[in-house]
Protein backbone atom coordinates (compact mmCIF):
# COMPACT_ATOMS: atom_id res chain seq x y z
CA UNK A 1 0.00 0.00 0.00
CA UNK A 2 1.21 3.43 -0.71
CA UNK A 3 0.59 7.08 0.55
CA UNK A 4 -1.29 9.73 -1.31
CA UNK A 5 1.66 11.78 -0.48
CA UNK A 6 0.90 14.45 -2.65
CA UNK A 7 0.03 14.26 -6.23
CA UNK A 8 2.89 16.06 -7.80
CA UNK A 9 5.10 13.56 -6.56
CA UNK A 10 3.11 10.14 -6.23
CA UNK A 11 4.17 9.56 -9.59
CA UNK A 12 8.25 10.47 -8.94
CA UNK A 13 10.08 13.80 -9.34
CA UNK A 14 9.69 15.41 -12.17
CA UNK A 15 12.90 17.76 -12.94
CA UNK A 16 13.04 21.24 -12.86
CA UNK A 17 14.21 23.52 -15.79
CA UNK A 18 17.63 25.64 -14.60
CA UNK A 19 16.11 28.33 -16.80
CA UNK A 20 12.85 28.45 -15.86
CA UNK A 21 12.17 31.84 -14.85
CA UNK A 22 8.31 31.79 -13.02
CA UNK A 23 4.84 31.38 -14.35
CA UNK A 24 1.64 32.37 -12.81
CA UNK A 25 -0.21 30.90 -9.85
CA UNK A 26 -4.07 30.63 -9.63
CA UNK A 27 -6.61 29.44 -6.86
CA UNK A 28 -9.37 26.31 -7.76
CA UNK A 29 -12.26 28.86 -7.90
CA UNK A 30 -13.98 28.15 -11.44
CA UNK A 31 -14.69 31.86 -11.65
CA UNK A 32 -13.13 34.37 -10.39
CA UNK A 33 -9.74 32.76 -9.36
CA UNK A 34 -7.16 34.33 -7.67
CA UNK A 35 -3.84 34.56 -10.03
CA UNK A 36 -0.40 35.72 -8.50
CA UNK A 37 2.81 36.08 -10.89
CA UNK A 38 6.06 35.21 -9.91
CA UNK A 39 8.82 36.38 -11.69
CA UNK A 40 11.62 33.50 -10.89
CA UNK A 41 11.70 29.90 -10.06
CA UNK A 42 11.28 28.74 -6.61
CA UNK A 43 13.91 27.73 -4.13
CA UNK A 44 14.11 25.12 -1.20
CA UNK A 45 11.35 23.76 -2.73
CA UNK A 46 9.80 20.37 -0.26
CA UNK A 47 7.34 18.41 1.05
CA UNK A 48 6.01 19.63 4.09
CA UNK A 49 3.78 17.78 6.82
CA UNK A 50 3.17 20.26 8.86
CA UNK A 51 -0.78 21.41 9.80
CA UNK A 52 -0.58 24.93 8.65
CA UNK A 53 0.97 24.40 4.90
CA UNK A 54 -2.19 24.06 2.81
CA UNK A 55 -2.78 20.47 1.40
CA UNK A 56 -4.91 19.53 -2.06
CA UNK A 57 -7.83 17.62 -1.09
CA UNK A 58 -6.58 13.95 0.05
CA UNK A 59 -2.79 14.70 -0.10
CA UNK A 60 -0.80 13.97 3.62
CA UNK A 61 2.04 16.43 2.49
CA UNK A 62 1.88 20.07 0.97
CA UNK A 63 4.84 21.29 -1.60
CA UNK A 64 5.58 24.39 -0.47
CA UNK A 65 9.01 26.66 -2.19
CA UNK A 66 9.97 30.15 -1.63
CA UNK A 67 10.20 32.96 -4.17
CA UNK A 68 12.17 36.42 -3.06
CA UNK A 69 8.77 38.69 -2.42
CA UNK A 70 9.81 41.50 -4.94
CA UNK A 71 8.76 38.43 -7.31
CA UNK A 72 5.40 38.48 -6.41
CA UNK A 73 2.46 39.96 -7.56
CA UNK A 74 -0.96 39.46 -6.66
CA UNK A 75 -2.48 40.03 -10.39
CA UNK A 76 -6.33 39.36 -9.98
CA UNK A 77 -8.77 38.87 -7.00
CA UNK A 78 -6.91 40.29 -4.54
CA UNK A 79 -10.29 40.95 -2.55
CA UNK A 80 -10.55 36.89 -2.33
CA UNK A 81 -7.48 36.60 0.10
CA UNK A 82 -7.41 36.60 3.67
CA UNK A 83 -4.97 35.69 5.91
CA UNK A 84 -5.71 32.47 7.78
CA UNK A 85 -4.07 32.99 10.65
CA UNK A 86 -2.37 36.12 11.72
CA UNK A 87 -0.46 34.98 14.67
CA UNK A 88 1.27 32.81 12.45
CA UNK A 89 5.09 33.49 11.22
CA UNK A 90 4.09 32.76 7.51
CA UNK A 91 0.88 34.63 7.10
CA UNK A 92 -0.65 32.78 4.37
CA UNK A 93 -2.98 34.42 2.07
CA UNK A 94 -5.78 31.95 1.15
CA UNK A 95 -8.31 32.81 -1.19
CA UNK A 96 -11.82 32.97 0.94
CA UNK A 97 -14.49 30.83 -1.34
CA UNK A 98 -12.30 27.77 -2.34
CA UNK A 99 -9.91 28.11 0.59
CA UNK A 100 -6.69 27.42 -1.25
CA UNK A 101 -3.53 29.41 0.15
CA UNK A 102 -1.55 31.66 -2.87
CA UNK A 103 1.30 32.70 -0.64
CA UNK A 104 2.97 32.95 2.61
CA UNK A 105 4.41 36.14 4.09
CA UNK A 106 6.87 36.90 6.80
CA UNK A 107 6.22 40.44 8.15
CA UNK A 108 8.07 40.02 11.17
CA UNK A 109 12.18 39.75 11.98
CA UNK A 110 12.97 35.92 10.76
CA UNK A 111 15.83 34.37 9.00
CA UNK A 112 13.33 34.12 6.08
CA UNK A 113 12.08 37.89 6.05
CA UNK A 114 12.05 38.64 2.06
CA UNK A 115 10.73 35.32 0.95
CA UNK A 116 7.25 33.95 0.01
CA UNK A 117 5.89 30.42 0.74
CA UNK A 118 4.08 29.70 -2.65
CA UNK A 119 2.45 26.26 -4.26
CA UNK A 120 4.04 25.59 -7.72
CA UNK A 121 0.94 22.72 -8.24
CA UNK A 122 -1.37 26.04 -8.67
CA UNK A 123 0.77 26.74 -12.01
CA UNK A 124 0.28 24.95 -15.28
CA UNK A 125 3.55 26.16 -16.29
CA UNK A 126 6.28 23.26 -16.36
CA UNK A 127 10.02 23.57 -14.72
CA UNK A 128 9.47 24.65 -11.51
CA UNK A 129 11.86 23.10 -8.93
CA UNK A 130 11.61 19.87 -8.27
CA UNK A 131 11.27 19.15 -4.20
CA UNK A 132 14.69 19.11 -2.77
CA UNK A 133 13.59 17.40 0.66
CA UNK A 134 10.66 16.19 3.25
CA UNK A 135 10.08 18.02 6.04
CA UNK A 136 8.39 18.26 9.66
CA UNK A 137 7.33 13.98 8.42
CA UNK A 138 6.07 13.18 11.91
CA UNK A 139 3.73 16.21 12.04
CA UNK A 140 1.63 14.03 9.82
CA UNK A 141 1.00 12.13 12.72
CA UNK A 142 -0.88 14.83 15.14
CA UNK A 143 -3.37 15.57 12.74
CA UNK A 144 -4.26 12.20 12.21
CA UNK A 145 -3.37 11.49 8.36
CA UNK A 146 -1.81 8.83 9.44
CA UNK A 147 -0.95 6.11 12.59
CA UNK A 148 2.02 6.42 14.41
CA UNK A 149 2.87 2.98 13.33
CA UNK A 150 2.78 4.12 9.57
CA UNK A 151 5.32 6.46 10.54
CA UNK A 152 8.03 5.02 9.13
CA UNK A 153 6.44 3.66 5.97
CA UNK A 154 6.08 7.01 4.91
CA UNK A 155 9.25 7.80 5.21
CA UNK A 156 10.28 5.18 3.13
CA UNK A 157 8.02 5.65 0.23
CA UNK A 158 9.49 9.71 0.83
CA UNK A 159 13.25 7.97 0.36
CA UNK A 160 12.30 5.96 -2.70
CA UNK A 161 11.41 8.82 -4.30
CA UNK A 162 14.64 10.44 -3.98
CA UNK A 163 13.39 13.20 -0.92
CA UNK A 164 15.78 12.78 2.29
CA UNK A 165 13.20 13.12 5.53
CA UNK A 166 13.21 15.38 8.39
CA UNK A 167 10.95 16.25 11.03
CA UNK A 168 12.13 19.63 11.33
CA UNK A 169 13.11 21.90 7.88
CA UNK A 170 16.38 20.59 6.27
CA UNK A 171 19.75 21.06 8.15
CA UNK A 172 20.38 23.68 6.16
CA UNK A 173 17.30 25.90 7.03
CA UNK A 174 17.72 24.80 10.09
CA UNK A 175 21.14 25.95 10.15
CA UNK A 176 20.31 29.47 8.75
CA UNK A 177 17.66 29.90 11.40
CA UNK A 178 19.87 29.20 14.04
CA UNK A 179 22.55 31.99 12.57
CA UNK A 180 20.09 34.18 12.75
CA UNK A 181 18.95 33.86 15.88
CA UNK A 182 22.71 33.66 17.15
CA UNK A 183 23.33 36.78 15.41
CA UNK A 184 20.65 38.54 17.55
CA UNK A 185 21.22 37.48 20.45
CA UNK A 186 24.74 38.26 20.42
CA UNK A 187 26.01 34.30 20.89
CA UNK A 188 27.94 34.87 17.20
CA UNK A 189 29.45 38.12 17.09
CA UNK A 190 29.60 39.11 12.79
CA UNK A 191 33.51 38.97 13.07
CA UNK A 192 33.27 35.17 13.49
CA UNK A 193 31.88 34.73 9.91
N1 LIG B 1 4.43 20.38 14.25
C1 LIG B 1 4.08 21.70 13.83
C2 LIG B 1 5.24 22.27 13.03
C3 LIG B 1 4.89 23.50 12.28
C4 LIG B 1 6.10 24.27 11.75
O1 LIG B 1 6.98 24.66 12.55
N2 LIG B 1 6.15 24.52 10.42
C5 LIG B 1 7.27 25.22 9.87
C6 LIG B 1 7.42 24.90 8.39
S1 LIG B 1 6.24 25.53 7.28
C7 LIG B 1 7.05 25.50 5.75
O2 LIG B 1 8.03 24.60 5.63
C8 LIG B 1 7.18 26.70 10.07
O3 LIG B 1 8.12 27.42 9.88
N3 LIG B 1 6.04 27.20 10.48
C9 LIG B 1 5.82 28.60 10.76
C10 LIG B 1 4.40 28.94 10.39
O4 LIG B 1 3.73 28.04 9.89
O5 LIG B 1 3.97 30.09 10.52
C11 LIG B 1 2.80 21.63 13.01
O6 LIG B 1 2.60 20.67 12.30
O7 LIG B 1 1.99 22.58 13.11
ZN1 LIG C 1 -10.48 30.54 -4.98
ZN1 LIG D 1 4.72 23.60 6.53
Amino acid sequence: MSFNLHPLINNGLKKGTDSFSGGSLHCHCKSSPVTVSLSSNVAHNHACGCSKCWKPSGAIFSIVGVVPRSSLSVTSNANKLHIVDEKAVIQRHACKDCGVHMFGRIETEHAFYGLDFVHVELSDQKGWQEPQFAAFVSSVIEQGLIAPEQADKVRSQLKGLGLETYDALSPGLMDAIATFVAKKNGALRESKL
